[in-house]
């Protein structure tokens, strides 16, 4: 079905109440026209791969071209249209122009019609089942915490002390700079509960937050610190801790890879980058490229009872492109 016909469907039906909804799914996001779209279709083989039991829901800005959305209906992905969302104006340049673009992530706190998601980055790759993680007790945020040690954290106090909470007494915190961090998570991958009321203050408290470099991610570390807990790092596994804390890895029982660290993109890699031109990263570069061209894996030629993705897009009615609900 051509896409326009679908999108026009989904807005003549913006009513349809599908018979039962999954309350849970995992979510990503996408933004651009650029090649991350490689990087979602991998996601939603490698959950096929690993036999989830629950749907990939892709938040799209308004910038992802038609052709990158058919492609993730073609996969069994559930397309939600999301508007962008913006820091407090003309101070974004207190954020890494880069991460601006991140902040519209906290449109998925919108997605109420599931009680519970998993969000994962579109350069995260799934190698094992982690549908466990929708049964960890509700009212937390669950997620990895991240290492310092890169040169995108110069600019900390962490960084130029060379203080990191992956090995905190390697260089324990001084007392003159106060209290330590607080633990900090890596939000290319949380376990989270949508809620209107929550979406709604996390909009007005960010309209009063000045950004910062890591931008949402910062912000949702600031937002969540009562709530958060942190989940073992085989659920995240952020790239750097290969060449900054491989005391702390075992590979083998890594279960999500995050390809977050520059130049580590499978679908860019080169292994020209600093860190790049090792065996490991080549090895977990060729796992993510052994998924994406793996044709069994294509949503069409999956069983129709062992495919999730189905049963989400039945539930979601015929509207495979469903429009975000008007604005709360
Ligand atoms: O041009 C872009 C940049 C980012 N993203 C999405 O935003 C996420 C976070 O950005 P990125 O992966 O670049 O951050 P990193 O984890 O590498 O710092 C990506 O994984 C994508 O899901 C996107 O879709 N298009
Ligand atoms: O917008 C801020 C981003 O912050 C995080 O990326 C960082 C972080 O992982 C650092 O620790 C690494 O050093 C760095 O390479 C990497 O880009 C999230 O992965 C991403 O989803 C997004 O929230």
């Amino acid at each position: 079905m051509a896409l326009n016909i679908v999108r026009e469907t989904a807005k003549a039906a913006g009513t349809v109440k599908a018979a039962k909804k999954p309350s849970r799914a995992y979510v990503t996001f996408l933004a651009g026209s650029g090649d991350y779209v490689k990087g979602v279709v991998g996601l939603a083989k490698g959950l096929r791969k690993a036999k989830s039991a629950y749907p990939l829901v892709v938040a799209v800005l308004p910038d992802v071209p038609d052709e990158h959305r058919r492609i993730l209906v073609a996969q069994g992905c559930v397309v939600r249209d999301i508007e962008p969302v913006y820091p407090p104006e003309n101070q974004t340049q207190f954020a890494m122009a880069y991460y601006v673009i991140n902040y519209s992530k906290l449109r998925i706190w919108e997605f109420v019609e599931y009680s519970k998601m998993i969000y994962l980055d579109g350069d995260i790759q799934v190698y094992d089942n982690i549908d466990h993680l929708f049964d960890m007790p509700n009212g937390y945020f669950y997620a990895v915490m991240d290492c310092f040690c890169e040169k995108t954290w110069s600019h900390t106090p962490q960084y130029n002390i060379g203080y990191c909470q992956q090995c905190p007494d390697k260089v324990s915190w001084p007392e003159h700079l106060g209290p330590s961090p607080p633990l900090y998570f890596n939000a290319g991958m949380f376990v989270y509960e949508p809620s209107i009321s929550t979406y709604n203050r996390l909009l007005h408290t960010l309209k009063i937050t000045p950004p910062t470099p890591f931008a949402e991610q910062d912000f949702l570390n600031m937002y969540f610190r009562e709530i958060y807990k942190p989940i073992p790092p085989v659920y995240n596994l952020v790239m750097a801790m290969l060449w900054r804390h491989p005391e702390n890895i075992e590979l083998d029982k890594v279960k999500v890879v995050h390809y977050c660290a520059n130049g580590s993109k499978p679908w860019r890699y080169t292994g020209k980058e600093e860190n790049m031109d090792r065996d490991d990263i080549k090895m977990l570069v060729s796992k993510w490229w052994d998924i994406y061209n793996d044709e069994s894996l294509d949503y069409t030629s999956g069983e129709p009872d062992l495919n999730p993705f189905r049963a989400a897009l039945s539930e979601a009615g015929v509207l495979h492109y469903i429009s975000a609900p008007s604005a709360a």
